[in-house]
């Protein structure tokens, strides 16, 4: 049993994309979670104690937190890990952010709604309607960072460094390989220190077709996850780099398959990387947590 103090009661929603999932905490006026500690996000994400979740979206005007910076968006999205960190950005997660802010009347999903990140403001594009259909979003332009290695036991694969807001290690296996022989994912992969100072985002990836791979991902403060939106765009940039060592990765398209789904990525001409998929808000009540 919990002893914690009973705090006041205060509403949560949950959602996923892709099955990576995450309580909704409304706070739009900055008044009921000014003090959201790790500890509490840890309380929250407890799959077994608390509500469960892989991270926190905290819903909060973009003019009450520092972290916006003055971005011209109404909405931030505040996103903390299952272990209280925070990140600068979450592929899966603004998606659902944006389904909370349409199925409450905050955002108008008729035409592009811009969010705010720790990572700058990123825009989302509704299709089917408020309640259904995909999302797609914006993620802004990719910085490839050059080379490095991971480890799990004693395996070590060489990984692309990829940063879309937050940092990436993406790993391709040998042709024929199976992302089950990377084995279990209980602790982070082990990762160069120097090229990553605050932890990163690890992606296993195999190819299926031509422009379809599929991946796992060991994500910083969360574990293995059944998917990650920005790991999955840091194994399309990969991939497209791969495929075309001579350039022309601009207009091509992947189908990137997780565990918890499909999302599929667009590199532009314009050199801008747009992933689309599914989000949905599945439960709400409140909570003491
Ligand atoms: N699942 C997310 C990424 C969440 C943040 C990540 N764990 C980090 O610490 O950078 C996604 O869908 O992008």
């Amino acid at each position: 049993m919990s002893s914690r103090e009973l705090v006041a009661s205060y509403p949560f929603l949950k959602g996923h994309g892709t099955e990576n999932d995450f309580v909704v905490l409304p706070d739009h006026d900055g008044t009921i979670h000014a003090e959201l500690t790790a500890e509490r996000v840890r309380a929250i994400c407890d799959r077994r104690a608390g509500i469960g979740g892989d991270g926190v979206l905290r819903v909060v005007r973009t003019e009450l937190v520092p972290d916006g910076g003055g971005q011209d968006a109404t909405w931030f999205m505040d996103y903390r890990n299952s272990d209280g960190s925070l990140s600068e950005m979450c592929g899966n997660g603004v998606r659902v952010f944006g389904r909370y802010l349409a199925e409450h009347g905050l955002a108008d999903p008729s035409a592009p709604v811009p969010v705010a990140t720790r990572a700058g403001v990123k825009v989302l594009t509704f299709a089917g309607g408020v309640a259904h259909g995909e999302i797609a979003v914006d993620m802004g332009t990719p910085k490839v960072l050059g080379e490095t290695t991971v480890s799990v036991a004693d395996r070590t694969w060489r990984a692309l460094h990829v940063d879309m807001g937050n940092p990436h290690a993406v790993a391709f296996l040998d042709d024929g390989a199976d992302l089950a022989e990377v084995g279990p994912l209980l602790d982070p992969p082990v990762h160069d220190e120097a090229v990553y100072p605050h932890g990163v985002n690890v992606e296993f990836v195999v190819r299926r077709a031509p422009g379809h791979v599929a991946m796992r991902v060991h994500e910083r403060g969360s574990g293995e996850t059944r998917s990650c939106g920005t790991g999955a765009c840091a194994v399309m940039v990969a991939a497209a780099l791969a495929d075309r060592p001579d350039g022309g990765v601009r207009d091509t398209a992947y189908r990137v398959d997780l565990p918890g789904g499909t999302l599929r990525i667009i590199w532009t001409a314009d050199d801008r990387i747009v992933m689309t998929g599914p989000a949905e808000i599945v439960a709400q009540g409140t909570t003491t947590l």
